[in-house]
């Protein structure tokens, strides 16, 4: 870890708080809601991340929680303490909470040390300025504190940030897609130097992303936003294997989606039959399987199909499959080297385990 090249140190520890929202609603304009009644915790000390697509709220949620924005509904509490509501509205200085955006937002003209200092105003100098220090010995550039931002990379400039955002030793950490201006090999190794000083720093934190798999490598909890509304709020582990809906489900995994007409508790497709114990017998249902569903073979399987395209990906290659009888392409993602290069006529066979079945409803995965 970058860190851990650097000295650390285990000072300066926040209190962590409870941060929550109680059916929060908003609306930038009348009648367009943003935000629909959303009721949700962060807990003390945890990591949760606000999942979920483009224009799903998350920004407009966090904003909320800092104190930027103001909602048209509901109330916020940090602890026991309504921090806002129809009768009280808290100003983001008296909040007890840290930012971080994802463009850094630091001072070019301040050494990398005053930028740190910024948010120290109600220390002696002297304190702040050993606060300061004790928090980018925490994120690991000490050595950086009478450099100016310009000379750090990328990486190096989000920490500085994450460092001005701990020093005040918030209760709550609000970072809006963090990660999201770093290149994608930086990103891993940002991130999860972030979460390390996250764990040591006991700040709860609430983390925007729209990308899932970094909410599973970062969050305790994810809460999955679209449009406006709370789809689930649950482990990364719990999303994946039980989403609540067909959009939970391809959040988290490229889907292949059928129609079917339940009879007896199954679901009927071209694939198979599936037990869909939670939509009622002559309901539609949408059968969705995981590109990962599906075992190949050249010689043996329950359903014949043929290959349309193959792409090698390194470890596994990706599938696109004619099958007899079934109207779209299915995708599927295997292990390389579970076909012979030649076959295009192989056999498929279903796992039950990466099928989901959900009442069909007008969303889509
Ligand atoms: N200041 C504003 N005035 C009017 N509409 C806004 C404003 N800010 C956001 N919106 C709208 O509110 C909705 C939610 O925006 P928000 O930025 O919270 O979503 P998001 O999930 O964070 O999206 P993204 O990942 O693209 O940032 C969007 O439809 C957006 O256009």
């Amino acid at each position: 870890m970058a860190v851990g090249s650097a000295t650390t140190v285990t000072a300066g520890v926040s209190f962590a708080a409870r941060l929550s929202f109680d059916r929060v609603g908003h609306e930038f304009r009348p009648g367009l809601p943003t935000l629909r009644d959303i009721s949700l915790a962060a807990e003390p000390g945890e990591v949760l991340c606000l999942l979920g697509p483009s224009g799903s709220g998350k920004t407009t949620l966090l904003r909320i929680a800092a104190g930027i924005e103001r909602q048209t509904s509901g109330a916020v509490f940090l602890n026991e303490r309504k921090i806002s509501g129809p009768d009280v509205f808290l100003p983001p200085e008296q909040r007890s909470v840290g930012l971080v955006f994802q463009d850094y937002a630091l001072f070019p003209h301040l050494s990398i040390l005053d930028n740190v200092r910024f948010g120290l105003t109600a220390l002696s100098k002297e304190e702040a300025r050993r606060e300061a220090m004790i928090s980018l010995e925490r994120v690991g550039l000490a050595q950086y504190a009478n450099a100016f931002p310009n000379i750090l990379s990328g990486g190096q400039q989000q920490r500085v940030a994450l460092a001005r955002a701990i020093a005040p030793r918030p209760a709550v950490l609000l970072m809006d897609e963090p990660f999201s201006g770093l290149d994608s090999r930086l990103k891993d190794s940002v991130r999860a130097d972030t979460l390390s000083i996250l764990r040591q720093s006991r700040a709860t934190a609430i983390v925007v992303t729209h990308d899932a798999e970094e909410a599973m490598r970062m969050a305790d909890r994810i809460a999955l936003l679209n449009e406006g509304r709370l789809v689930q709020l649950a482990t990364g582990h719990e999303l994946y294997n039980n989403p609540a809906t067909l959009f939970a489900a391809g959040f988290f995994s490229e889907l292949n989606v059928f129609t079917a007409r339940v009879t007896d508790g199954h679901a009927e497709t071209p694939l198979g039959r599936f037990p869909a114990p939670a939509v009622t017998n002559g309901s539609l249902a949408s059968v969705a399987m995981r590109l990962s569903a599906f075992d190949v073979s050249d010689t043996h399987g329950e359903i014949p199909a043929r290959v349309v395209s193959r792409r090698f990906l390194g470890v596994v290659e990706l599938l696109e499959l004619a099958v007899p009888g079934v109207e779209k392409n299915i995708r599927a993602r295997v292990r390389c080297g579970a076909l012979s290069s030649h076959h295009r006529e192989i056999w498929l066979t279903v796992r039950p385990s990466d099928v989901l079945v959900f009442e069909k409803t007008g969303e889509s995965a």
